[in-house]
């Protein structure tokens, strides 16, 4: 739908100059679009100005400027704590229930965040599609981040059919969840009780039978008495280091470890790697973090 309007018809040769010319004292009126109309350009107009014609425009969509964010499902997470931009951008996408801001930076041994809620529906919880499995997650509660999708795709080129996976810091589930469509059976191990809570209830929504959810530390996983493993993922990124001996004692002799940590210098804790075995290891950046940190794998094959 079109609206009435003043405007001035100039030849295409001059259109140019003579919309410069408008823009400059200001005529140009910039709801509108000029549009062509045979060998002349029809500007939009402000007011009644000498050659002015009534004619009909279409209106320019209002540009809405969106405040940065992350999407995790129905969920927005901002970087402010703007209201007002929060509610503008509940309204841009259908898909959105509640927009949140961090109180917190991520803390505590469960690797959590507080929230506030700045619009939309009071909840810290939604269900997140991640090539094609859904993991209910509660952002308050337990850990989740959508920004290592493509990790764990990577890591479920990397294996076998068939092989025996831990995940020794497994959050709800997702890189168990992921491993279990190749894997023959996923041990997947969690310290927090809502985390594991979500894993389980995970499991049930991604029919993931051959995925065993165990509420332990993993500093004690060596002693439950498993059967080697051929793969283990530690992806607790600030102290899996620590763990290390643990995940060797835990992996096959071949097998592999994925090591995931924060780091500021390339091959940082590639002596830590060295004193638990003298096997293979590719580094790689998964993520920046800060200035001057990122989020590396080590892809460790264990020799014994
Ligand atoms: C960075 S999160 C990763 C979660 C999950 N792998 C993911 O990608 O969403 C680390 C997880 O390790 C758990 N955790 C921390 N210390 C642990 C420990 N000593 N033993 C087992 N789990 C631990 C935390 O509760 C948290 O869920």
């Amino acid at each position: 739908m079109g609206e009435e309007q003043w405007c001035l018809a100039v030849p295409r040769r001059e259109a140019e100059g003579r919309r410069r010319r408008l823009l400059e004292e200001g005529f140009l009126d910039r709801r509108f679009h000029p549009r062509p109309e045979g060998d002349a350009i029809l500007f939009p107009v402000t007011e009644e100005i000498p050659g002015a014609v009534r004619c009909e425009f279409e209106t320019v969509p209002e540009r809405i400027e969106l405040p940065r964010h992350e999407l995790v499902g129905g969920i927005a997470i901002m970087q402010e704590n703007d209201p007002a931009g929060a509610e503008r951008l509940l309204a841009s996408r259908p898909s959105l229930e509640t927009v949140l801001f961090p109180e917190t930076a991520v803390e505590g041994e469960y690797r959590t965040r507080r929230f506030s809620v700045l619009a939309g529906v009071p909840t810290t919880r939604t269900r997140v599609t991640e090539y094609g499995h859904s993991f209910d997650v509660d952002l308050s509660l337990a850990y989740f981040s959508a920004r290592l999708s493509t990790e764990r795709q990577r890591v479920l080129g990397a294996m076998e059919e068939g092989e025996r996976v831990l995940d020794m810091f497994a959050g709800v589930g997702p890189f168990a969840i992921t491993l279990a469509g190749k894997a023959g059976l996923v041990v997947a191990a969690d310290l927090n009780p809502t985390a594991v809570h979500l894993l389980i209830e995970n499991i049930a929504l991604n029919r993931a039978g051959n995925v065993i959810p165990v509420l332990a530390d993993a500093a004690h996983l060596p002693r439950l008495g498993f059967p080697p493993f051929d793969r283990v993922v530690m992806n607790l990124p600030l102290a899996a280091p620590e763990f290390l001996p643990a995940a060797a004692a835990l992996c096959r002799d071949g097998g592999t470890i994925h090591l995931y940590a924060l780091q500021e210098q390339e091959g940082e804790y590639l002596p830590l790697i060295r004193e638990v075995t003298d096997g293979e290891v590719a580094e790689r950046q998964v993520r920046t973090y800060s200035p001057g940190r990122w989020h590396a794998v080590y892809d460790i094959v264990v020799e014994k």
